[in-house]
């Protein structure tokens, strides 16, 4: 089926437009495709176009977790420093033996499909509030009014709270209706999924950084984190535009499962490299959160996610998030008089609202957060 969005005639700059008639723009790839030249919103200025030629292979990091998993201590101490030293790198590495149920994976992939595939109409009974963080979104072209990212997006709170359980579930049932149900359970359970690894990927990252191995885990425990599905359509100027432009995420931590298209790339040693697909592992890498709470030792990474013109790219990414108002506060292992403190105290809430309503997150945010943090503090 078809993906069917709609992009009306959009004027050179959206911010032309009066405020409802910006939300009333849609992004429809299906026409686009059949257009030889590509609204100018979508055209990335000369030094953020991909380059046409393919970028080379990154050697990222592969890590075995089945032994950690099952309590080996000698597994898990290596587990611990191939972490470490991935994220003392570039941030990026892959984790197989993961746990995390094959079927599952697939069911949550098949599930996209039939999700986007959905008439517009359908999809937007989800649409994203301006200001909010989730529900559907095509390209935002309500949001921002240049370098429109090529893709549609559905996002959704997941919590580790006890008392929300099935949020996931309840989301899909009460924005999409009861036909949805399946869907919902499929959703619930990934992010049950990912919730648990990510947990197990905390108390590793506390273990290379020489705090407990618990410190981060329950830190996290009670996480309010964030479910993105990321489709990207076919695009027919794939070195013109870009589907996820070149930014860290704000989050803590991400787990993101691509599929066999490839298109995600990271920005290493001055020059873009591509993350192979491999459908057995997971993509994880950190975000700015966790930067501030190593207390900079550990880098967000800059990465981005390219188009191609010949068939659509799915992505399915976690995004760790710290119970919305809790205090973000490196450890004082992590704090002495030679490595004071780089970042203020902020709560995952305030930093979320940033990104959603005053800054559109790129390679600086926390910096600009800080700054604006600082700012308003006096
Ligand atoms: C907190 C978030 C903001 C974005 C989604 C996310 O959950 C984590 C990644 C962020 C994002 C993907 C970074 C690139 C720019 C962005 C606007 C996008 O292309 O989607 C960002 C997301 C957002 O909706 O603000
Ligand atoms: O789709 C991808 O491979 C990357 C997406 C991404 O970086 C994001 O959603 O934050
Ligand atoms: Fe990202």
């Amino acid at each position: 089926m078809a993906i069917d969005c709609m992009i009306k005639n959009i004027p050179s700059t959206m911010s032309s437009l009066k405020e409802d008639q910006q939300r009333s723009l849609v992004f429809d790839a299906s026409v686009l495709q059949r257009e030889t030249n590509i609204p100018q919103q979508f055209i990335w200025p000369d030094h953020e176009k991909p380059n046409s030629k393919k970028s080379k292979e990154l050697d990222v990091p592969l890590i075995d977790l089945g032994g950690f998993l099952s309590g080996q201590s000698c597994s898990t101490e290596e587990a611990s420093s191939l972490v470490g030293e991935a994220c003392q790198k570039h941030g990026f590495f892959l984790v197989v033996n993961h746990g995390v149920d094959a079927n599952l994976i697939s069911d949550a992939h098949r599930y996209m499909d039939l999700f986007f595939e959905l008439p517009l109409a359908e999809k937007q009974r989800a649409q994203r509030k301006v200001g909010e963080s989730c529900g559907y979104a095509s390209s935002f072209t309500g949001r921002f009014s240049s370098k429109l990212p090529w893709k549609e997006t559905l996002s959704f709170k997941f919590s580790g709270e006890k008392n929300s359980s099935d949020i996931v579930k309840d989301y899909f049932q009460n924005k999409m209706g009861d036909e949805f149900l399946r869907l919902g359970n499929v959703y619930q359970e990934y992010c049950n999924a990912m919730n648990r690894l990510s947990l197990g990927i905390m108390e590793l990252l506390g273990m290379s950084l020489g705090v407990s191995r618990a410190h981060f885990k329950e830190f996290f425990e009670e996480n309010n984190s964030i479910m993105r599905l990321n489709y990207y359509p076919p695009c027919q100027k794939p070195d013109l535009t870009l589907g996820t432009g070149p930014h860290c995420d704000p989050t803590s931590l991400t787990i993101l499962h691509q599929d066999n298209v490839g298109g995600l790339e990271v920005f290493v040693d001055s020059e873009w490299r591509s993350i192979a697909p491999n459908s057995h592992a997971f993509v994880v890498n950190i975000g700015d959160t966790f930067m501030a709470l190593s207390n900079g030792r550990y880098k967000s990474c800059l990465h981005r996610a390219v188009v191609n013109n010949k068939t659509p790219r799915k992505s399915l990414a976690f995004f760790l998030c710290p119970k919305k108002d809790k205090v973000v506060s490196p450890p004082e292992e992590l704090v002495d008089e030679k490595n004071p403190r780089i970042y203020p105290d902020f709560t995952w809430s305030t930093f979320l609202e940033f990104t959603q309503k005053h800054y559109r997150a790129d390679m600086n945010t926390l910096q600009a957060f800080s700054n604006w943090v600082q700012q308003k503090t006096g």
